[in-house]
């Protein structure tokens, strides 16, 4: 069987996307969503995403981690998706879907795609990092050089080491100006550095505001494969109307054997 594919990337976050809508997919072939996502046995990805039919909204994202794992909310794969499903004329400029973390309104305007993420109530501090959830976990940590910093090991090395099997995404931020930041992140289930992470800007962006270092309602982050904007509420210590803004754009379609 022919399998039809469509490669995205949303400021370098690369992901497979495939159209599921008539269920076809085998959710449970980890091995299979593996090879896809692999950079030189197959098309190479951080990621692939299915689009599937959902009773409540446009459509439904599963995502699933390069390592062949169905995991958490995709920031850039959501804003990704949501491009998709406006080139398949699907959705129109706007646009409900559902994801693992339940439901997310988006907003498109040329190649750039606006997506709402959920509320964060929590953020945990301690002297050297924040640790939050935005759909997906995230340790935030201030660095100094960015540029040098060992991404890999020292990333690698938090994962495991402070979050488990379970683990967690590991965010290293420097300050750029007032209200700008450079990020590096390590992502779980690549476990490898991604050119840029949309949950993992995402967090960084509420964890400098909640550390007093973002001083306004709108952070901008650059990452090594682009820049993106955050805005959101701040009330009673928690953070609402969350939106994470900037490029998807689809690189290549294909077909392979399956
Ligand atoms: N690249 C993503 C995050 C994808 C999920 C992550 N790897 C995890 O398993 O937590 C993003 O853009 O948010």
């Amino acid at each position: 069987m022919k399998l039809k594919f469509f490669k995205y990337q949303g400021t370098g976050n690369d992901f497979v996307i495939v159209d599921n809508r008539l269920d076809f997919f085998n959710k449970n072939d980890t091995k299979s969503i593996e090879r896809l996502c692999d950079r030189r046995f197959g098309i190479g990805a951080d990621g692939l995403i299915l689009l599937e039919n959902d009773k409540m909204s446009d459509f439904k994202m599963v995502y699933f981690n390069a390592d062949g794992n169905e995991s958490s909310m995709c920031g850039n794969g959501g804003r990704c998706l949501v491009a998709f499903a406006h080139y398949l004329g699907i959705v129109g400029d706007e646009c409900t879907f559902n994801a693992i973390d339940g439901l997310h309104h988006a907003t498109i305007e040329g190649s750039s795609v606006s997506l709402k993420m959920n509320d964060v109530e929590e953020i945990r501090e301690t002297e050297v990092y924040s640790f939050l959830d935005t759909g997906s976990p995230h340790h935030v940590q201030l660095v100094s050089g960015l540029d040098d910093f060992d991404v890999y090991n020292e990333g690698k090395r938090i994962r495991y080491g402070l979050y488990g099997e379970s683990g967690s995404n590991v965010n290293f931020v420097e300050q750029g100006d007032a209200n700008g930041f450079l990020v590096r992140t390590y992502e779980r289930g690549v476990e490898n550095e991604t050119l840029s992470c949309g949950t993992g800007v995402t967090a960084v962006a509420l964890a400098m505001h909640n550390l007093g270092k973002a001083r306004t309602n709108k952070v901008d982050v650059k990452t090594r494969g682009g820049s993106l904007s955050i805005s959101f509420d701040h009330k009673n210590g928690k953070y609402t109307n969350i939106s994470l803004k900037g490029p998807a754009v689809q690189v290549f379609k294909g077909e392979l054997e399956w």
